[in-house]
C-alpha cells in the first residue's frame, strides 16, 4: 500500500533535505508538502521532481501558525487522502534572536564549551510576538499549531491494524528551566525558542501515553546545528561567511554539529526507517556527524516527568476549546 507522508516546512533546510531523502529512500510514498508560502513551495516541489521524476509529490497550504489555516488544511488532507502514515512535524521559527556575547565568551573558555556550542542554552533570547488568533507567534508555530493538526488528523493517523509515526523537529535547545506551566505561551521571558521545544519533548511524551493503544507513536528529533535560513538569521551574513571555517574546525570537538542539511535530516530519516512501536517515548533521537563526516543516530534520555506532560497536554487542549469557541 502506498505509504502517505506529510512534511511541515518542507521548502527549505531539513524539511527539503529530509524530503530529498525520503524519497531517495523510497519513490514510491506519496509525499505532502505542507507550507504556508506557495510559490517557495512550487520551487521545492520542482527541485524534488527534477531528481526523482516519477515521484508522487503534492502541495498542501499550510501557515502552522494561524488556527484557521491549520483547521482548513486538515480537512483537505482528509478529502485527498484515506490515511497518513508519517507527520513530520518540523516548520519552526526563531524570532529576532541576539546571541549573549557575554556568555559566549565566558563560555569560550569554560569546562562547558563543548556543551554550550551542543546547546546554546543560555546564549540566545528571542522577541516574540501576538499573533492573530491572540496567542504568542513562537508557541502557536512551533508547538500548539501541530498540536492542533494532530488533533485534527486523529481519525486519519489512528486507522485500524496500522501504526502512524508523528515525528517532532526538537532541539537540544529545549531546556527545562525555559519552560513553566504558569505560562506555557512563553509571554513573560526571552527564550520562546527553548521553552517551544521543550513544550514539544513534553507534549510528545503525552501523545504516546493517550495514543500508543490507538497505533499513533510519537518522538523528538534533534537535527544538530545545522546551516539553514534560521541559523543564517542569528548572526549577519558576512559574519557566518567569517566563521564559517571555525565552525567546521569546532565540528571535530562536537558530533553535533551536522551543519549541512542532509546531515541535519540524518535522525528524521532514521525514524522513517524504524518500527514506531520499538522507539524510547522518554529519548530524544539526535543527528550526530563525527569529524570524519560519517552520520549516525544516537538517542539521548530527555529531563522530562509524566505529571508536567499530563499538564501541559490538559492545558492544550484546553486552548484548544478556547480558540475554537472564538472563530
Ligand atoms: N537549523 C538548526 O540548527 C536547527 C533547527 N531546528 C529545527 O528544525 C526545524 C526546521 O528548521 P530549519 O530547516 O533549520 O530552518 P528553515 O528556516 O530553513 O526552515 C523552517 C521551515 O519552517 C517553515 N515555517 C516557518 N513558519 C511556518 C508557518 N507558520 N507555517 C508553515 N511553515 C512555516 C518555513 O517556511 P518559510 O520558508 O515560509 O519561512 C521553512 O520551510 C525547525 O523546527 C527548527 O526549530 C532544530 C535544531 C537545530
Ligand atoms: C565564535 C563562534 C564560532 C560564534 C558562534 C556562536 C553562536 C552563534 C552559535 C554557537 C552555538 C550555536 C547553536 C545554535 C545557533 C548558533 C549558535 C548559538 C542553535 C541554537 C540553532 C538552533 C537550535 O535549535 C540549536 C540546536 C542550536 C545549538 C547551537
Amino acid at each position: 500500500m502506498e505509504r502517505i507522508v506529510i512534511v511541515t516546512g518542507a521548502n527549505s533546510g531539513i524539511g527539503l533535505a529530509l524530503c530529498e531523502r525520503l524519497l531517495t529512500q523510497d519513490s514510491a510514498l506519496r509525499l505532502c508538502l505542507a507550507c504556508r508560502n506557495m510559490q517557495r513551495a512550487e520551487a521545492a516541489r520542482s527541485a524534488l521532481l527534477t531528481s526523482h521524476p516519477s515521484a508522487h509529490v503534492d502541495l498542501l497550504h499550510l501557515d502552522v501558525g494561524s488556527v484557521r489555516s491549520v483547521l482548513s488544511a486538515a480537512q483537505e488532507v482528509q478529502a485527498r487522502y484515506s490515511k497518513v502514515d508519517y507527520l513530520y512535524l518540523n516548520a519552526g521559527i526563531m524570532p529576532n534572536p541576539q546571541v549573549d556575547l557575554k556568555t559566549l565568551f565566558k563560555g569560550l573558555f569554560s569546562r562547558n564549551v563543548v556543551h554550550m556550542f551542543a546547546t546554546a542554552e543560555g546564549l540566545l533570547t528571542q522577541q516574540d510576538r501576538v499573533n492573530s488568533d491572540g496567542l504568542q507567534e513562537v508557541f502557536a508555530t512551533n508547538l500548539f499549531g501541530h498540536f492542533l493538526l494532530i488533533r485534527e488528523l486523529e481519525p486519519m493517523l489512528c486507522q485500524a491494524d496500522l501504526t502512524s509515526s508523528v515525528i517532532w523537529t526538537s532541539s537540544s535547545n529545549a531546556c527545562r528551566s525555559a519552560f513553566s506551566l504558569e505560562d506555557i505561551q512563553h509571554k513573560d521571558g526571552k527564550e520562546p525558542y527553548s521553552s517551544s521545544k521543550y513544550a514539544s519533548d513534553l507534549i510528545s511524551l503525552a501523545l504516546n501515553r493517550h495514543m500508543n493503544s490507538q497505533g499513533l507513536y510519537s518522538s523528538v528529533v534533534c537535527p544538530g546545528m545545522v546551516m539553514t535560513n534560521l541559523t543564517y538569521g542569528i548572526l549577519p551574513h558576512f559574519f557566518w561567511t567569517l566563521i564559517m571555517p571555525i565552525m567546521w574546525l569546532i565540528r571535530l570537538f562536537t558530533n553535533t554539529f551536522t551543519i549541512t542539511p542532509y546531515n541535519g535530516a540524518e535522525a528524521l530519516h532514521w525514524l522513517f526507517l524504524q518500527k514506531p512501536q520499538c522507539l524510547d517515548p522518554r529519548s530524544k533521537y539526535h543527528s550526530l556527524t563525527s569529524g570524519f563526516g560519517k552520520n549516525y543516530t544516537q538517542p539521548q534520555k530527555m529531563d522530562i516527568d509524566d505529571s508536567l506532560s499530563e499538564e501541559l497536554y490538559s492545558a492544550l487542549i484546553e486552548l484548544e476549546k478556547e480558540v475554537k469557541r472564538k472563530l
